[in-house]
């Protein structure tokens, strides 16, 4: 057999992955795909075949304390008994932020582990458990080759107007500017764009990766113009179980009229706002969708508007508007959001086909809409596995490259 790409993406409470089968240029198809979720509380490994079918499974006792280690050795050892020995070539990660100085894929090594951990407090609900993956794996493979695929990277062409914070100067120069987020999910919409729609994909296009965490990207022929994310992803949209933007002087009201601690006001920010925060019962939309309590409704409907309103601004910023993407777990599966928030868009000439938007077809928009509506599904793992490959098969990267550029960087079959 050939060799193979593992992708991880660790979050607070799951581990996602994606073992891919390399070829000669590029990668051929993923293998297997699965889930380790319920850390924190009982813990659960999932791996699947392409067609969803249940590869392997473990459990592992509720409310045992695991670290990342002790949760990826089942998954390594699963690994090398379906593929063989030689046969798992890198592991890639996600890695949410990158800073200032890491704009593209990167080999880890212990210099770059130890910068990245620096980015730990602009993203403490994603970063911490992203390097603990990279670390459990060295540990576990040492001579596994590991590899930084960062969310922000996509963004880094933002204009110096779009990425300055209004703050003194000197703190824009130790890095604090905006630098957007879900930037391996808009990389992927991009280049299905470019495929399936090319005159449009070269347009303006609003993104919206509406999942638990939430963000919109405004494109210019496939490149990143603005974001809502900023330096933080605790900016812009309502999310689970994120604010999105708040006034600062919400935050220094609770710092000081409060008296809560810094670490109290990062957690609620981060953990017990959004949706969560709102609704009282739940970050999870379909929960709440499903509800007929009016703050879960409350709930939705600030998230619809803030999407709404945002999507105004970053219309601005693009300069008028051609189409929007909706993608990630509320965006791909949820027909009431997305009509909600076209339904708000009327202004701007967005006509939601209720009978396409339903059937969750591609497109989505009435073929008199002034701006078309699609739904793509986001595909981060194989970005993930195609960047991978580029940084460590540079040769073969070109050529991927190229093909990416009129096709999927690989199948999901
Ligand atoms: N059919 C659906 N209708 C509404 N919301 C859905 C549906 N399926 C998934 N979701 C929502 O998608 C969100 C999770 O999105 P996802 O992209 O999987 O998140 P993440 O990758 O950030 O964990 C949850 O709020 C979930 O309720
Ligand atoms: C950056 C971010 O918010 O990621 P996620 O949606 O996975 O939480
Ligand atoms: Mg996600």
């Amino acid at each position: 057999m050939s060799r193979a790409i593992l992708t991880l993406n660790a979050g607070s409470s799951s581990i996602k992955f994606a073992l891919y089968e390399m070829a000669a240029k590029g990668l051929r198809r993923r293998l297997s795909h699965g889930q380790i979720e319920g850390i924190g509380s009982a813990p659960h490994l999932v791996a699947r075949d392409a067609a969803g079918a249940i590869l392997s499974e473990h459990r592992w006792a509720a409310d045992a304390k695991l670290d990342h280690e002790a949760l990826l050795t089942p998954l390594l050892a699963w690994i090398t008994a379906h593929l063989g020995e030689e046969s798992l070539a890198a592991v890639g990660h996600r890695v949410v932020h990158g800073g200032e100085h890491w704009d593209r894929p990167v080999r880890l090594t212990p210099a770059v582990i130890a910068d990245l951990a620096k980015l730990i407090p602009l993203a403490p609900l994603h970063q911490p458990h992203d390097l603990a993956a990279v670390e459990a794996v060295a540990r576990l493979r040492p001579r596994l080759p590991q590899v930084a695929c960062f969310d922000t990277a996509f963004h880094h062409g933002m204009a110096p107007t779009v990425s300055r914070l209004a703050l003194p100067r000197e703190f824009a120069a130790e890095g604090m500017r905006r630098y957007g987020f879900h930037g391996l999910s808009y990389e992927y919409l991009a280049g299905q764009l470019r495929e399936q729609a090319p005159a449009l994909a070269a347009g303006r296009v609003i993104a919206a990766h509406l999942g638990n965490g939430a963000s919109l990207c405004a494109m210019h022929d496939g490149h990143s113009i603005d974001t809502t994310m900023g330096f933080t992803a605790l900016d812009g949209l309502v999310m689970g179980t994120r604010c999105g933007n708040l006034d600062p002087g919400a935050v220094l009201y609770l710092l000081q009229e409060h008296g809560l601690s810094v670490s109290a006001v990062e957690h609620m920010l981060y953990n017990e706002s959004g949706l969560l925060g709102v609704s009282g019962i739940s970050n999870d939309m379909r929960t709440l969708l499903d509800s007929s309590d009016p703050h879960a409704y409350e709930a939705i409907d600030l998230f619809v508007f803030r999407i709404a309103r945002e999507i105004g601004a970053l219309t601005s910023s693009l300069g008028g508007l051609d189409g929007l993407v909706f993608s990630a777990g509320i965006g791909e599966h949820s027909a009431p959001i997305r009509a909600a928030v076209c339904a708000r868009l009327a202004w701007l000439g967005v006509e939601c086909d209720g009978d396409a938007n339903t059937r969750h077809a591609t497109v989505v928009s009435m073929p008199s809409s002034r701006v078309q509506v699609r739904v793509i599904p986001t595909d981060e793992e194989a970005m993930i596995a195609t960047h991978t490959m580029n940084v460590l098969y540079p040769v073969t990267a070109r050529s991927t490259q190229e093909e990416s550029r009129v096709s999927s960087p690989v199948s999901r079959r």
